[in-house]
């Protein structure tokens, strides 16, 4: 990998609209991408997005995770497409002509669709009515998104590999479930390193309270992405969108 931001959108989950924008002034100048979830989002509204971005040139993920009938899910994408978001999630379970209806919606912005929560273990899967194991799911969930027209896929690091192998090196694979080496793995249930989720293909590695958590968020930004520098030499995100 070169030297610049590093592949990794930070979470912004944050409670309040001034922790969010001062985490994302110290993590900017070493990550490529800022993301903008529910929390904030549903709080502050499209203002947040200005917020966050600031005076950078930061990618803004908006992770908004829609998942509705197309018509609806169509409305939200354009509410949402003048603030110009380099991603916007749909639930890739909300079938292909959902994801179509955002696709077209929001024509500057990837529609990012989100195959199985990396919250989800395997055993969790019967319960919410998805045949698993969760790496067949994810591949089911990436194709049928894929041929909707999606233009970039959110799993867990654990399937990006084979993820790659079904879509193709032209679908931008954002892989959250990303913890360092010894970090807490929280509420998530899929987890790999950053260097693992890199050398196994992910374009854009989430990464939130690993980051936002620490003492000094800007130091520990910094610290992830000169590891991947040093792990995963040559590597580059190949299809970083537009921001
Ligand atoms: O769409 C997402 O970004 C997402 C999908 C998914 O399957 N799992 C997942 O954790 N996320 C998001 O990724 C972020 C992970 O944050 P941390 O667990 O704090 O690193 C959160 O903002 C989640 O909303």
């Amino acid at each position: 990998m070169t030297a610049g931001p590093a592949p990794i959108a930070v979470a912004l989950d944050a409670p309040d609209l001034e922790t969010a924008a001062r985490w994302a002034t110290l993590v900017t100048p070493h990550v490529s991408t800022v993301k903008v979830g529910l929390e904030l989002y549903l709080r502050y509204g499209p203002d947040v997005v200005a917020s966050v971005r600031g005076a950078s040139r930061v990618q803004v993920f908006l992770d908004l995770k829609l998942h509705d009938i197309p018509a609806t899910v169509a409305g939200a994408a354009r509410a949402v497409a003048r603030l110009r978001p380099a991603f916007l999630t749909v639930h890739a379970a909300g079938g292909g002509a959902m994801i179509r209806a955002a696709v077209e919606a929001a024509p500057d912005t990837k529609i990012a669709a989100v195959t199985v929560l990396t919250s989800l273990k395997d055993a969790d899967l019967d319960d919410v009515g998805l045949a698993g194991p969760a790496s067949d799911a994810v591949r089911r969930l990436a194709a049928l998104a894929v041929d909707a027209g999606a233009q970039a896929l959110v799993c867990s690091p654990q399937e990006a590999a084979a993820v790659r192998a079904e879509v193709g090196p032209d679908i931008t694979l954002i892989t959250p479930g990303v913890r360092p080496l010894g970090a807490d793995t929280q509420d998530q249930a899929r987890v790999a390193t950053p260097e693992q989720a890199l050398a196994a293909g992910a374009d854009l590695l989430v990464i939130g309270r690993p980051i936002t958590g620490a003492a000094d968020p800007g130091a520990a930004a910094a610290g992830i992405a000169a590891a991947l520098r040093r792990t995963v030499p040559g590597v580059l995100p190949s299809t970083l969108g537009e921001g």
